[in-house]
């Protein structure tokens, strides 16, 4: 579905006319290295840069120079290259032989400071107890800086919101807007980014991580836009608020943009957060029309046939997920200017992924070649490593019961129960609640407020096992939860994975336990071969969390 959905709203014939000089050398650089990397691949498994040849010019020099971080360049060596002068800086003649420099990110930066950002949002990241970037940000900052598009793909909870989010504050936060004293509003009316996600409570919580960076004075620069909230209200605060960064969900966005009083065609930057999902069926419309406005040229003349969509040349597009099937590289190709693939340790350019092939992610060897291989290369290093899986088989009507036994075999604290049907759903809060234990349910057929208002009580400790369903697989931070279970099984490995990844955030503990039936077991070992991880089976004798081949385990 995903991939129909895809395939039917990707824009034509994007003009290779409007990209800058700087990027074909980029991109020249890059084709040369993707050589390189295919053959490293083979050879010596992982791909990283630094895997392939590609030596830091920080390693060459001396400890003084080292902490110049500008420019961030790593160099390789190539045969007989042919280049030309357009290649802007990127080509240097050294003894008989060339070599390139391609940017690259300082992979594992020890502090923010490394990578760049504005002093100001420095003072509030620490503020905020966010001093070391995580890889995945080490990565994905200096790209972004540079002007690429790009997918940005790391397991969950690796802090991928903040690894897109940093940039954009730096180029539009308030240091950036027309003058911020007092109230006054700013002058222009265009948004400067718009980030999109498939899901109120995700967008929710992604205004509140820029809220949190943005501070009480400057808050209003950040506007949400997510449906199930009253939309006139939403329309006159666009009005009165002027914000330069807008976050919703597709649905919103394209409503409030068809009765033109969301003013996006200057816009600098469009994110697509879980960007797979945003591919499905549903949000094809809507998707069409925020993609068709969003940093579009403003006073463009009318389509060519050529060129159904003209955009700015200058609209960065940002895609984010951590599991990437190849309909999202499809689609990314077709969205972006030669997006680069960022991951926590390499940046590839997209290009590399042969068009019937693979993500190449790092640590995989296999090749695989079938639709079921595509998905296992979109699901591995989707998870925390530091998750631990398992699976209980019971009966039907025991499910319940057997969640409430492991709840209490692991004492786990904040627990997310997935379910696929809303009135099994009830019914299984009930009979929690009826056996002591403090539950409540979150699915879509609540409203607005009664969802964020049961998040809250979730996230503050006071709900002790949450059920829900796909809606908040995707994306929802709650730190503390130490426990996933899976009720009813999860269409697939890359819905496993979100599930699962909504606990074991940034390195912390936490459990997987799939409860299935007899005849689901098979299901479960095929997640796990496509996940590339153990998933064991496990037991609760005597109110004791117990693996099977092993003691009591220490949780
Ligand atoms: N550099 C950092 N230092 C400390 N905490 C961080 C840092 N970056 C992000 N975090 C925190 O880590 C948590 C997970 O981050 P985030 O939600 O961005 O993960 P994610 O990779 O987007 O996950 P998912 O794939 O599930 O959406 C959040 O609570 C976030 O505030």
């Amino acid at each position: 579905m995903a991939s129909l959905g895809a395939a039917r709203f990707l824009p034509l014939g994007e003009s290779l006319c409007l990209r800058k000089l700087s990027r074909f050398s980029r991109v020249a650089t890059f084709h040369r290295s993707v050589r390189f990397l295919s053959r490293a691949d083979r050879e010596n498994g992982p791909l990283t840069l630094a895997s392939v040849g590609f030596k830091s010019e920080l390693q060459a020099t001396d400890k003084d120079e080292r902490n110049k971080l500008e420019p961030l360049v790593s160099t390789v060596e190539v045969a007989k290259p042919k280049m030309k002068a357009v290649w802007n800086n990127a080509v240097k003649a050294v003894r008989g032989k060339e070599t390139l420099e391609a940017e690259f990110a300082p992979f594992s930066a020890k502090s923010f400071s490394e990578l760049g950002l504005p002093l100001w949002l420095i003072e509030r990241l620490d503020r905020e107890g966010f001093t070391v970037p995580t890889d995945v940000q080490s990565s994905a900052i200096p790209t972004i800086f540079k002007d690429h598009d790009v997918v940005i793909q790391s397991y969950t909870g690796s802090g991928k919101t903040l690894a897109y989010l940093l940039p954009i504050l730096s180029e539009v936060g308030p240091l950036k807007k027309e003058p911020s004293n007092g109230d006054k509003p700013r002058k222009n009316i265009d948004i400067k980014a718009v980030i999109v996600a498939p899901s109120r409570e995700l967008g929710m919580q992604i205004v509140r991580e820029v809220e949190k960076l943005l501070g009480p004075e400057d808050k209003k620069l950040v506007q949400q836009l997510v449906g199930g909230a009253n939309r006139s209200r939403q329309e006159e605060a666009l009005k009165k608020n002027k914000p330069a960064i807008v976050v919703g969900t597709p649905g919103r966005i394209a409503e409030i943009s068809v009765t033109g009083k969301l003013h996006t065609h200057g816009c600098r930057y469009l994110v697509l957060d879980e960007v797979d999902e945003l591919l499905s069926f549903n949000f094809r419309e809507d998707m069409h029309r925020i993609l068709e406005h969003v940093g579009r040229k403003s006073g463009a003349g009318p389509r060519s046939s050529k060129s159904p969509i003209t955009r700015r040349p200058e609209r960065q597009t940002i895609m984010v997920s951590a599991t990437v099937p190849f309909s999202v590289i499809r689609a990314a190709q077709s969205w972006g200017q030669d997006p680069l693939l960022v991951q926590a340790k390499s940046v590839l350019p997209l290009e590399s992924v042969p068009p019937s092939g693979h993500v190449n992610l790092p640590g995989s060897s296999s090749s695989p070649s079938s639709t079921s291989n595509l998905q296992t290369q979109a699901t591995i290093k989707s998870l925390p490593p530091a998750l631990k899986h398992y699976y209980y088989v019971t009966r039907l009507q025991h499910k319940v019961d057997t969640l409430r036994r492991c709840v209490h075999a692991l004492d786990a604290k904040s627990v997310i129960a997935f379910m696929n049907h809303t009135k099994q759903l009830k019914d299984a809060v009930f009979k929690l609640e009826a056996r002591g234990i403090n539950a409540a349910e979150l699915h879509g057929d609540l409203g607005k407020l009664a969802r964020s208002t049961i998040l809250k009580k979730f996230k503050k400790g006071e709900v002790r096992v949450l059920v829900t369903n796909e809606l908040s697989a995707r994306g929802l931070d709650v730190s503390e939860c130490d426990l996933v279970v899976n009720l009813d099984l999860p269409t697939d490995s890359i819905h496993y994975a979100h599930r699962a990844g909504r606990t074991g955030r940034l390195g912390r503990k936490g459990t997987v336990v799939t409860i299935c039936e007899e005849s689901e077991v098979f299901v479960v070992k095929k997640l796990q071969k496509q996940l590339g991880l153990p998933i064991q089976s496990c037991d609760f004798a005597e109110g004791k969390f117990v693996v099977e081949g092993e003691k009591t385990l220490d949780v």
